[in-house]
């Protein structure tokens, strides 16, 4: 297979159908929900907190709160008191198999969990799947990673995954490619269309987007939805530390397996950067959906479903 990434391809335009972008709807649904955008902001420390996942539930964006140093039973108990969308992380840990059976017990059973790991095709992930489903049936959302093969895609899919992550070592803040040798780092958007294949449910493309642009290229080569950690860390609502430079504000935008976020050097596979701050985080997502009407636009249509089937070419250089 021909490795590619974002870089490398550029989307060919189709003859317009709309009179302005705003008739172009960016609207998504993941399972029993529908989204105003196919983005969702990582779910790493310093990316959302429960603040920002209220917000973005409230303004109908799906988010996935993040799973370290985090009471999910106050969370989802607050969240269901307003009739607000659930979405969870777990781990494969003794404490994540409790967690599952606290929420059954307490009928606070979550709209989406994700099964958060570095090597999502794994035996821990599917025996997960089995413990959510033994116990919360098909009340809840699993979406599991993360992965990088079509056989990973078919195999947690046939475990039970209703959605499947697709990116090992993409990540602005990750150093799983230098440290092992393995992953999608510099051929991800490859890999998605190399596993949206393979896939008879959705996939969601995490980690490697740089630009806005990227997400309509993501669409394209099969993603549902988009995973995205650098292009929201740093606004004045995120949860990094500030750092200032000179009088430039900064926020710390680090891995969930740096050093920083597992509070322990042993198996890091992420580091972390420091990000210019760059306003409210719905300012930036205003503009990604105007983006995403433009790409829309371009693509000939009036839903994300137009950019499904644009031709697209493989540039000799990348245009970046
Ligand atoms: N998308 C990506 O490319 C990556 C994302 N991450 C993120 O970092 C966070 C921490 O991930 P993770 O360390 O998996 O979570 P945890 O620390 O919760 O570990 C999950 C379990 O999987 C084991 N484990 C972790 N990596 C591997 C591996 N390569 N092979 C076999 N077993 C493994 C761990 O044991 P033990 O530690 O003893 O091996 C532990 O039992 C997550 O949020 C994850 O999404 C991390 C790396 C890559
Ligand atoms: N290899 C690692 N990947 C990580 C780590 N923490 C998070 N992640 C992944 O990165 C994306 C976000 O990528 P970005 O390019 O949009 O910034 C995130 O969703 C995780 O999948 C880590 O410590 N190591």
């Amino acid at each position: 297979m021909y490795a590619f990434d974002y870089e490398d391809i550029q989307l060919i335009p189709n003859m317009c159908v709309v009179n302005s972008r705003s008739e172009c709807n960016t609207f998504v649904t993941l399972g029993k929900h529908t989204f105003k955008m196919p983005v969702v902001p990582a779910n790493m420390a310093t990316v959302i907190n429960e603040e920002i996942s209220e917000m973005l539930a409230k303004g109908n964006y799906f988010y996935v709160m993040h799973r370290f140093n985090f009471d999910a039973v106050a969370f989802i108990k607050k969240m269901k008191s307003q009739n607000l969308i659930t979405s969870i992380s777990v781990g494969v840990k003794p404490q994540d198999y409790k967690l599952i059976e606290e929420l059954t017990k307490l009928d606070l059973i979550p709209d989406y969990i994700t099964i958060d790991i570095a090597h999502g095709h794994a035996n821990s992930v599917k025996k997960m799947i089995a413990h959510i489903r033994n116990h919360m049936n098909d009340k809840t959302f699993i979406i599991a990673g993360n992965v990088a093969t079509p056989q990973a895609v078919r195999d947690l899919e046939y475990w039970g995954a209703d959605a499947t992550k697709v990116g090992v070592g993409p990540g602005k803040v990750c150093i799983t490619k230098l440290k092992t040798g393995f992953g999608t780092g510099g051929w991800q958007l490859g890999a998605i269309k190399w596993c949206s294949k393979a896939a008879t449910k959705p996939i969601i493309a995490d980690g490697g987007l740089r630009v806005n642009g990227d997400i309509a290229k993501s669409i394209r080569f099969g993603a549902t939805m988009c995973m995205i950690g650098s292009l929201f860390a740093a606004h004045e609502e995120s949860p990094g530390n500030n750092v200032t430079i000179d009088n430039v504000l900064f926020k710390e935008y680090y891995g969930s397996a740096s050093e920083y976020n597992k509070g322990e050097k042993r198996y890091v596979e992420g580091k972390k950067e420091l990000i210019q701050v760059r306003g409210k985080l719905m300012e930036t997502y205003q503009e990604m959906e105007e983006d995403l009407q433009s790409s829309i636009s371009y693509a000939g249509g009036k839903t994300l479903k137009a950019i499904k089937s644009v031709d697209y070419v493989i540039l000799k250089t990348s245009n970046f």
